[in-house]
């Protein structure tokens, strides 16, 4: 399993309706009371410091109920958008809230609560990225705090150091513990994906990996994919005359084989049986027929004395036309993993190339 798909499938997780509804109605509720906290904070404290020292505070009632218009009025574009924008206002707050009040130890109580902020609004991947910039912004704060506050004095360096090391144990935390959840996610998933016997990804997930590499292509109508759909000939016989066991080390035999010799970035499925599917995104069917001709030339040599019959494969290999469906792409795989079993098995076929200003229609071994 790549790292691109486990990505993919926790950005789909965390595209979800249901998770998306839950942070949206947590914000509703969250933003006005952040908003009446600031407004109360800012009239109380005006009472007793300059009207810029209050501007940090007035930050989230100004821009906060315009980013939560935005996150229910623009779509998904809208959403990600406004959740960025969160995170940015509160941490502009946050710098330049530490640059007036650093001199107050109850500026350092909030240290910790912030990481967990920023991990809820941007998720584990970036906030953590976003945690380092805010902590560096906040060692600045610091070291500029006398000059901004004329000689005036920030907490100890000690008290500091306490509160940005808890910063960064707060984050800390919450990688570790994002990392033990996604690694545990990541196991049940690879239990439920991938074959126990050939350790090719099953046919559900295989397919939704297509479809994803055939969405790739009608975004960008530049890139490319193709499939190589893949038979074992004559495979019965093995099973018949040498039992299952046979049959399982051929198996098994061929799928290591075809691991080793695809690109990394490329997939493995096995739809059933004996039939694979090759997965080659960004490749055009000259190249994929390259490899797989490549592969089906190298399948008797690695599976010799795994069986007394020589093993060969049949396989059909076509290029994903933008627009057709999943259906399609594999029925098109299919009658040309047909013809070369018809034509006498072991060869792949492929659609001719077209002529200038003609339409392939023929097949070609
Ligand atoms: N050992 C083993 N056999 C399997 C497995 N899954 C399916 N089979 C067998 O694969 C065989 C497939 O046979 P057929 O569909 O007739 O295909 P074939 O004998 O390869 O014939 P052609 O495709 O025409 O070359 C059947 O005997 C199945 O029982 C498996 O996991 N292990």
């Amino acid at each position: 399993m790549t790292d691109a798909v486990i990505r993919d499938i926790a950005r789909d997780l965390s595209r979800s309706d249901e998770f998306v509804r839950t942070k949206i109605r947590f914000l509703d509720i969250a933003t006005p009371i952040g908003v009446a906290v600031a407004l109360l904070m800012s009239y109380i404290e005006l009472q007793q410091v300059p009207w810029f020292r209050v501007l940090p505070a007035m930050l989230f009632p100004l821009f906060a109920p315009f980013l939560l218009y935005r996150i229910h009025r623009g779509g998904y574009r809208g959403y990600e958008q406004g959740l960025t924008g969160f995170a940015l206002l509160i941490s502009a707050q946050q710098l330049l809230g530490a640059l007036f009040t650093l001199n107050e130890l109850v500026a350092l109580i909030w240290f910790p609560v912030f990481p967990l902020t920023y991990i809820f609004l941007l998720g584990y991947e970036r906030a953590i990225r976003w945690n380092a910039v805010v902590m560096t912004g906040l060692v600045a704060g610091y070291l500029l705090f006398p000059v901004v506050n004329h000689g005036m004095h920030p907490v100890p360096p000690m008290a500091f150091v306490a509160g940005l090391l808890a910063y960064a144990f707060a984050t800390l935390l919450a990688w570790h513990d994002h990392r033990e959840v996604s690694t545990y996610q990541r196991r049940l998933y690879e239990q439920a994906s991938y074959d126990a016997l050939t350790g090719a990804m099953m046919r559900e997930p295989g397919l939704e990996v297509l479809a994803r590499c055939m969405a790739q292509v009608d975004r960008r109508p530049g890139e490319a994919v193709s499939v190589a759909l893949l038979d074992l000939d004559d495979f019965k016989r093995i099973n018949d005359e040498e039992g299952h066991q046979a049959g399982d080390r051929v198996l098994r035999g061929v799928a290591a084989e075809v691991r080793g010799h695809i690109r990394r970035g490329d997939y493995l499925v096995r739809l059933g049986g004996e039939e694979f599917l090759i997965v080659f995104p960004g490749m055009r069917a000259e190249a994929a027929y390259a490899l797989s001709d490549g592969l089906r030339e190298r399948i008797p040599a690695v599976t010799d004395g795994l069986s007394r019959r020589p093993v060969t494969a049949s396989i059909g290999l076509v290029q994903y036309r933008g627009g057709e469906t999943a259906g399609q792409l594999l029925g098109r795989a299919d009658v040309l993993m047909y013809a070369a079993k018809t034509g006498g098995k072991n060869r792949v076929c492929r659609e001719a190339p077209p002529a200038a200003g003609q339409t392939a229609t023929g097949a070609i071994a």
